[in-house]
């Protein structure tokens, strides 16, 4: 592709080179690349613009008041927006059906399910996010829920050649700030809910409910949908949002409209639920348990529904859904006979929402190991304590992911909120502990990791990734 037709600058046409890719990292450029050059968080991206155009860079995206000698300049006020059409047209081949989902908690779930119900309807359906890049016959980790702008345009442009047709994706707050899920078609988009997590970076509540909203006020296509869980205290803010920019609204839940959630019984292995759908009423036997598996469920289905699933069809295949990795994924019987279930809870709401799926199934008590990450959002700690100390019996503070600060000082934190929580570091030891505490009628949940597969400790170039996978460990303490 030619540099002229990419930027859609004929004074370009002159001397029009070949793009042979894009960056936004200097050190990944190459002859023919065009750069990206941002303001983040460590580092301004224009302070290597000479570098990328040494080593071969022949345009540079970048804001006007940047200085950019011997490429062209693709000036713009925000140049990564700018940067995303760009790639967008430079890999120009999506699948089809591209769908988005936001929310605090959920999204990785929901993507997850939205492939599955697709994949039931025939459909060659991929997911990106957190657990990585995951098809019907393979799965691969990215590393972040969002990389980088070119990764994930690169991917989706990847599925698409594969021969994938629909593609559920994660859009974090994070991404959607920074632009890095951007320029594709999204034919639906999905909130899940909202609640305390990465103030850290948003800094308010309201900054973190803006970044999210942009999905619905600029993201999703005009002739799209949004899918909205309508029992969150944030979804009106983000209905009047839909409303504004005039896409069509889906709302599910007990308080939606277009999937009416009419009841919720726990059975044995999962919930039988009755869903309203215009004039029909549904049963369907969900096979996972929890209020909060239900409301991605009917989320997915929102989703699958709004990109032309039909609703019977679709609300019959959420009786096959498979538990999605390390969301109350049941790991373990202890020889107690104690159930072990890992979850991935770990903002204070997500904590909430396991210990509440867990409670009706434990005829005893509810024993919780939880921990917070380091070099993330610090609010978050003492609330994550307060929701362990009211809904678990026995909590235990263990570490998650200390990063570069002081592991001590984050579960101290946390303790501020359980000040009668059990504190054990070493997170072995700490699931070693509730194991051989739970009783036969107990239920022990270990938050945190759920599909992750290591400790990280240390920051910059100190840091490191010690293997670690709480279901295998979880296994091998209960054996
Ligand atoms: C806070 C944050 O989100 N940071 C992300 C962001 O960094 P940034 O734009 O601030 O980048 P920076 O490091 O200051 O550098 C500025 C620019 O200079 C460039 N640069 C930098 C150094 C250099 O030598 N050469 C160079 O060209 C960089 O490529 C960048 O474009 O953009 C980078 C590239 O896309 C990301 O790798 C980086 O993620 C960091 C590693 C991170 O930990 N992010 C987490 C918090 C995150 O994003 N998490 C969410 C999950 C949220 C959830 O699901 O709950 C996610 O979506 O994964
Ligand atoms: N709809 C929901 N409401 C409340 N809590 C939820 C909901 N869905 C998931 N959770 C909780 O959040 C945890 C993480 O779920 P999931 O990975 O699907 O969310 P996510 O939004 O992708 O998280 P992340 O921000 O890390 O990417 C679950 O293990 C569960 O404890
Ligand atoms: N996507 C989440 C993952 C957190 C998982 C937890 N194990 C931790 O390290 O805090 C985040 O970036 O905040
Ligand atoms: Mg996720």
């Amino acid at each position: 592709m030619r540099l002229a037709a990419l930027l859609d600058d004929q004074r370009l046409a002159g001397a029009d080179p070949v793009v042979t890719g894009l960056a936004i990292d200097h050190r990944k450029v190459a002859p023919g690349t065009i750069f990206g050059a941002f303001v983040g968080e460590r580092f301004n991206g224009e302070d290597f613009i000479a570098e990328a155009i040494a080593a071969g860079a022949i345009a540079v995206v970048a804001r006007p008041e940047a200085k950019v000698e011997g490429a062209v300049h693709v000036a713009d006020t925000n140049p990564r927006r700018a940067f995303a059409h760009i790639a967008a047209r430079f890999f120009h081949r999506f699948p089809a059906t591209c769908v988005a989902v936001t929310g605090t908690n959920g999204k990785t779930s929901t993507v997850e399910m939205t492939r599955q119900l697709w994949r039931m309807a025939g459909f060659n359906a991929a997911s990106i996010g957190t657990l990585g890049i995951t098809t019907s016959q393979d799965s691969a980790s990215t590393g972040l829920t969002t990389p980088d702008i070119v990764t994930f345009l690169g991917n989706m442009a990847g599925l698409a050649a594969e021969g994938v047709t629909h593609a559920a994706f994660e859009a974090s707050s994070h991404g959607l700030d920074q632009y890095r899920t951007e320029g594709l078609k999204v034919k639906a988009a999905a909130f899940t809910n909202l609640s305390h997590d990465h103030l850290d970076y948003h800094g308010t509540m309201e900054a973190y409910l803006a970044a999210k909203l942009r999905l619905f006020s600029e993201v999703v296509e005009m002739d799209g949908s949004a899918v909205v869980w309508a029992d969150d205290q944030y979804s009106p803010a983000v209905i009047d949002a839909v409303k504004a920019r005039g896409v069509r609204l889906v709302t599910v839940g007990a308080g939606g409209a277009d999937l009416r959630l009419v009841s919720r019984e726990p059975t044995q292995l999962g919930q039988s639920l009755t869903i309203a759908a215009g004039d029909a009423t549904w049963k369907v036997d969900l096979p996972l348990i929890g209020a909060y598996q239900v409301a991605n469920a009917l989320v997915s289905a929102g989703l699958v529904i709004a990109t032309g699933g039909d609703v019977g069809q679709t609300l019959a295949n959420l009786a096959r859904l498979q538990p999605v990795r390390g969301r109350l994924e049941r790991a373990a019987i202890t020889k107690a006979g104690a159930p072990v279930y890992i979850d991935y809870a770990h903002t204070p709401d997500a904590i909430e929402a396991a210990l509440d799926a867990l409670r009706p199934h434990a005829a005893g008590r509810l024993i919780l190991v939880f921990g917070a990450g380091g070099d993330r959002d610090q609010a978050k700690r003492p609330e994550m304590g307060r929701v362990a100390a009211a809904k678990a019996d026995l909590a235990i503070i263990t570490d998650d992911n200390p990063r570069g600060e002081d592991a001590a000082l984050i579960r101290a934190a946390v303790a501020d909120g359980a000040p009668d929580a059990r504190n054990i570091g070493d997170r072995r030891a700490a699931i070693a502990a509730a194991i051989a505490d739970a009783g036969a009628d107990d239920i022990v949940c270990i938050a945190g990791k759920g599909h992750e597969q290591g400790q990280i400790v240390g920051r910059g170039d100190a840091m490191r990734v010690i293997p670690f996978d709480d279901v295998a460990v979880a296994r091998e303490e209960a054996a």
